[in-house]
């Protein structure tokens, strides 16, 4: 199965079966990459608290098999690869996985691993929980009201990696294509510009919407937001929210009031039928999709976060929206995500935040986002007790007041700890 790398002797395999149902044994082999920069700090501890966690619930009846492998400055200098290819094959072998962050280095050099590794994979859904922690210090005056899912494409968009340098040939040739061939006029500088491609397509946008949907449904949750800037980019960020309604009036019929409904009623009976409808739909329990444009959505979510619920978005919006709305909720250190493919079953879980370079080997930073990026993981391996028993511990830390710089630098009376000794807390409180 691998070149170099050595296959697990302990552990099983996780499977997917009929309906996209992983059958999980008690002792799963996952694979792991511990990432650059601060990877390595938080890793260490998370590892601890999630076996710790398992442990606990389970009273050693279930055990994670870890099996490190290589991707980053780490495969980098011990294979003179930055992905291999093995650290792929274990990926999809073994369908669930677990990562630290990974450096791409700005205008040149290497392309994103991550990037890679969610493309190579098919992860089209990359999907961030924000939520507030009780005593979590926040730039807003009402952090609780943020409780929203982010479903992020992952597969496409300007993540494809379509550009071409100013003065290559390359460019030369797509700019005169452009010119010539489909008359685009309007390339104001067409001696000196790069050009970056940004493919949207149907495939792509309805089985991210439609993982969206079925998650909404499934929680319980009150609505559905198409996220776009489609006014300006009309035919991919415009189309995205086209194929969203239509997908979801649909395969969604009688589950769902869309917007696109709310619009067809006004017009042909008036403002307030369709304001009875959406209302009567409300009460029915239907989930509400509805649509913003990215620019008002990002103000509106500091103005008004309680009324939005379930996202789905491109991939570079809602790059920008999962930071923007960790920062809401006490920052990216406890901004946890996951990348899926919900029709065959694999997922590697992942931290919104990156390398933080300066804070590399300190022993510093918050493992908070990896460690719940863990408690997605179990949630999805079914082991919920596990994944409770470690929300509740890291609330009661926080509570107790025993959090990492971050936190401590805006709260009062806090007991800033370093990484590895939340972890302890976090071990002790489960
Ligand atoms: N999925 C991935 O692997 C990702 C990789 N990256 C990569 O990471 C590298 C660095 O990116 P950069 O833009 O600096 O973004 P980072 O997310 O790495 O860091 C930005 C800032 O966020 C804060 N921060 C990040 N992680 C933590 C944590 N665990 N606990 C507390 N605070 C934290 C720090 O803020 P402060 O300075 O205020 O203390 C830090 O300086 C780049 O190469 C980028 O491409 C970026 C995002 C995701
Ligand atoms: O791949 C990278 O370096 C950045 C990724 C990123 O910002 C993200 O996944 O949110
Ligand atoms: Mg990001």
């Amino acid at each position: 199965m691998f070149e170099k790398y050595t296959a697990p002797t302990a552990g099983e395999k996780i499977t997917i079966g009929e309906n996209s149902q992983l059958n999980v044994p008690n002792n799963p082999i996952i694979p792991f990459i511990e990432g650059d920069g601060i990877g390595p700090d938080i890793w260490n501890a998370s590892v601890r608290v999630i076996d710790a966690a398992v442990e606990k619930a389970y009273n050693g009846e279930k055990k994670i098999e870890w099996f490190e492998v290589l991707a980053g400055e780490k495969a980098f200098n011990q294979t003179g690869e930055w992905l291999p290819a093995d650290t792929l094959t274990a990926f999809r072998e073994y369908l669930v996985g677990i990562k630290g962050p990974l450096t791409t280095p700005v205008g040149g050099g290497i392309r994103s691993l991550n990037v890679a590794l969610r493309q190579e994979l098919d992860l089209f859904a990359c999907v961030r929980p924000v939520r507030y922690f009780n005593g979590v210090p926040s730039p807003v005056k009402h952090p609780e009201l943020v409780d929203m899912v982010i479903f992020r494409e992952n597969s496409e968009d300007i993540y494809a990696g379509i550009e071409y340098a100013e003065g290559t040939d390359e460019v030369k040739k797509l700019i005169s294509f452009l010119r010539e061939e489909l008359g685009a006029k309007k390339i104001r500088f067409p001696e000196t510009s790069g050009i970056g491609i940004k493919p949207v397509s149907k495939e792509g946008t309805e089985r991210l919407v439609r993982s969206a949907i079925e998650y909404a449904i499934k929680q319980n949750r009150k609505s559905l937001t198409l996220v776009h800037k489609g006014n300006i980019m009309k035919f991919t960020e415009g189309a995205f929210k086209t194929w969203g309604y239509e997908l979801a009036e649909r395969e969604y019929g009688d589950k769902v009031f869309t917007w696109a409904q709310y619009d067809r009623i006004k017009d042909a009976e008036g403002t307030d039928a369709a304001n009875k409808a959406q209302s009567s739909a409300e009460a029915a329990g239907k989930l509400i999709v509805k649509d913003v444009i990215a620019d008002a959505f990002l103000q509106q979510i500091l103005t008004r976060p309680a009324e939005y619920d379930v996202i789905a978005t491109l991939n570079l919006n809602g790059d920008y929206i999962s930071d923007a709305l960790a920062a809401q909720v006490g920052g990216i250190g406890i901004a946890p995500g996951a990348n899926i493919n919900y029709v065959t079953g694999h997922a590697v879980f992942e931290a919104t935040h990156g390398t933080a370079p300066k804070y590399a080997g300190l022993d510093k930073v918050n493992p908070g986002s990896v460690i719940l990026s863990a408690v997605m993981m179990l949630e999805f391996l079914g082991w919920q007790e596990a994944a409770d028993s470690i929300v509740k511990s890291l609330e009661k830390t926080i509570d107790q007041k025993t959090v990492t710089y971050d936190f401590a630098r805006m709260m009062e009376g806090a007991n800033e700890v370093k990484t590895s000794v939340f972890a302890d807390a976090l071990i002790k409180n489960l």
